[in-house]
């Protein structure tokens, strides 16, 4: 598919700037790529964009976006049809619709169930007119790939949306039979898709949506047409205190995101149209009341009057601008920046898990705060261990017992993270609770003063030795220790040198560790060595000396 487009695109940088109207086609200017993604074609870009006599011009951009397989680029024809009629060569005088039997060409369309249009293409033939103002437009059309089709992730479906309700100043948003709450919910997640890419600017970001409802059935209660069309959005859009606040903000939501909102019905186009596998789009086999509806809804959209130049940021775009736009819209979407937008069901289970997390994490909390919390004593480190592992335990058990949507292996993720976080936690906790050992807190000033008073009492033996020098030095590092201690108590005391006193610790540890304890443990070994020999002395009964400097025995 994606070679065939490149294809496509080949031959149309072949032609000339302005394509003469046989050769007119719509151009893929936003392809499908691998894995999922999208692809400006930027070469064919430039060529429609930068075309000498509109390049200059204000853009009026107009777009059809919606679901697959309900006539979009069937009623851009008909756009077409209008364009060339009132812009094109012939001035605009008469009949627009055509003849009867004339087949309908322009932007690929077919029947059948499958997916046509993919990307974003746009209309080769760029349309010149003249607003009332006086001013001079150039007309862009926009057909655009089909949402929730089966192969389309919901990301590519919200990007090419938002990509077309960025770009264009009219959207039309195609809906099958009726407004319904799911094409609110779903408009409302692309433009907030396109929304973020856009980087807040205080102003309504997107112009005018025009929802176009096909096959209306309902003409009796809202009749056909932009009127009928205005009642339905109205009942649809209305904000009241009775509602739940969750489809308040849907509404408030999307209202605030365009200038201005219309809706028009659609009758029924007729059983050839929908069903016919040899329709081939003459006026002949469709409805003369869908005939009608196209009468009003065209000019309504494509009349010179009717024309809404695209701005950006309340400023007005040139063609030529565009393409910058289509550059820099495509990069936002390429790049990891913007959050992936999800389907409801992976949306609801991701949070889900996320609030179970939250509550295991809690739980964890809440319980090692009681073991070893701030205000609890010093807990011997073995003893810390074994209810890190309780609660650890109990804090699974929570993520567990939680109902979650999406499933097991969806949870195992955040049940992996949930292991990860709380062994982190249990970190914190474990220097926590080491900071509240008031031996380790006290070894720093210990090692120093006991360096310091072994130097005093080998000064003074070397002293008494006459080993003078000797003498002197030890008494040096006396001094230089206890000088140590009084810097280390200043920085304990004041917050200050804190890397200095960090280096004080670490080189007390070390004389502590390869030092002292040796010497201490030493020390300790002979000691028991010496208890143990007289307990078992006194044991086994060995006789001490009597009075008479004779053992007796015990
Ligand atoms: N029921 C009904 N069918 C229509 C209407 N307009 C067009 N069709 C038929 O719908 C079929 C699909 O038309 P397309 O214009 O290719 O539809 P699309 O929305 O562009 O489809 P994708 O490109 O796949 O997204 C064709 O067989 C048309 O005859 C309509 O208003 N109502
Ligand atoms: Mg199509």
């Amino acid at each position: 598919m994606y070679f065939l487009s490149r294809l496509t695109v080949f031959s149309v940088t072949e032609k000339p700037a302005a394509p003469p109207r046989t050769g007119a086609r719509g151009v893929q200017v936003v392809n499908t790529g691998a894995e999922h993604t999208f692809v400006l074609d930027e070469e064919a870009l430039e060529q429609l964009l930068l075309q000498d006599d509109i390049k200059d011009r204000a853009a009026v951009v107009i777009s059809v976006a919606g679901a697959f397989r309900k006539g979009k680029s069937f009623l851009l024809d008909f756009f077409l049809r209008y364009m060339h009629h009132k812009y094109g060569a012939g001035g605009g005088g008469g009949e627009w619709l055509g003849s009867e039997d004339e087949p309908l060409s322009g932007f690929s369309w077919r029947g059948g169930s499958e997916r046509d249009t993919t990307g974003i293409l746009m209309w080769s033939e760029i349309f010149k007119a003249t607003l009332e103002t006086g001013e001079k437009v150039a007309i862009i059309l926009l057909d655009t790939q089909g949402a929730f089709d089966s192969e389309s992730t919901v990301r590519e479906c919200a990007t090419v949306f938002a990509l077309s309700t960025m770009l264009s100043s009219v959207q039309i948003y195609n809906l099958a039979q009726n407004i319904q709450e799911d094409d609110l919910q779903h408009l409302q997640l692309f433009t907030e898709y396109g929304r973020l890419a856009l980087e807040d600017g205080g102003r309504t970001p997107f112009q005018r949506l025009q929802f176009v409802v096909r096959d209306w059935s309902f003409p009796y209660e809202a009749p056909y047409g932009a009127e009928g069309g205005q009642k339905i959005l109205q009942r649809r859009l209305k904000v009241s205190d009775k509602q739940h606040p969750e489809l308040q903000s849907l509404r408030k939501h999307i209202t605030s995101c365009f200038s201005e909102i219309a809706c028009f019905l659609m009758p029924h186009p007729g059983l050839k149209v929908a069903t016919s596998p040899d329709f081939d789009g003459r006026l002949s086999d469709i409805e003369g009341e869908f005939k009608r509806a196209l009468l009003q809804l065209v000019p309504m959209l494509l009349a010179p009057h009717n024309l809404v130049p695209k701005l950006i940021n309340g400023q007005p775009v040139r063609v030529k601008d565009l393409l910058q736009y289509f550059r820099s819209y495509m990069n936002i979407y390429r790049g990891n920046d913007l959050p992936e937008p999800k389907s409801m069901l992976v949306a609801t289970a991701e949070a889900n898990n996320l609030t179970a997390v939250a509550e295991a994490r809690d739980v964890y909390t809440t319980l090692m705060e009681e073991v070893c919390g701030g205000a609890r004593p010093y807990l011997q480190a073995q003893l810390l261990d074994l209810e890190h592992v309780r609660v650890r335990d109990k804090a699974l058990h929570a993520f567990r017992a939680k109902r979650k949507m999406g499933g097991d292996e969806f949870s195992k993720s955040y049940h992996d993270q949930l292991i990860q976080d709380l062994e982190e936690q249990f970190q914190q906790f474990r220097a926590h609770n080491e900071s509240k050992n008031i031996f380790k807190a006290a070894r720093t000033p210990s090692v120093l003063f006991a360096v310091a008073l072994a130097f005093y009492v080998m000064s003074g033996v070397l002293g008494l030795l006459a080993l003078y020098p000797l003498a002197n030095l030890c008494n040096l590092v006396m001094g230089l220790a206890l000088l140590t201690l009084a810097l280390w108590a200043y920085i304990r005391y004041s917050g200050e040198m804190r890397e200095l006193g960090v280096t004080i610790d670490d080189s007390a540890s070390w004389l502590w560790e390869n030092v002292m304890k040796p010497v201490y443990q030493a020390g300790i070994e002979k000691g028991m060595e010496h208890a143990a020999a007289a307990a078992a002395e006194r044991a086994l009964g060995p006789s001490t000396p009597n009075a008479n400097g004779k053992y007796k025995q015990l």
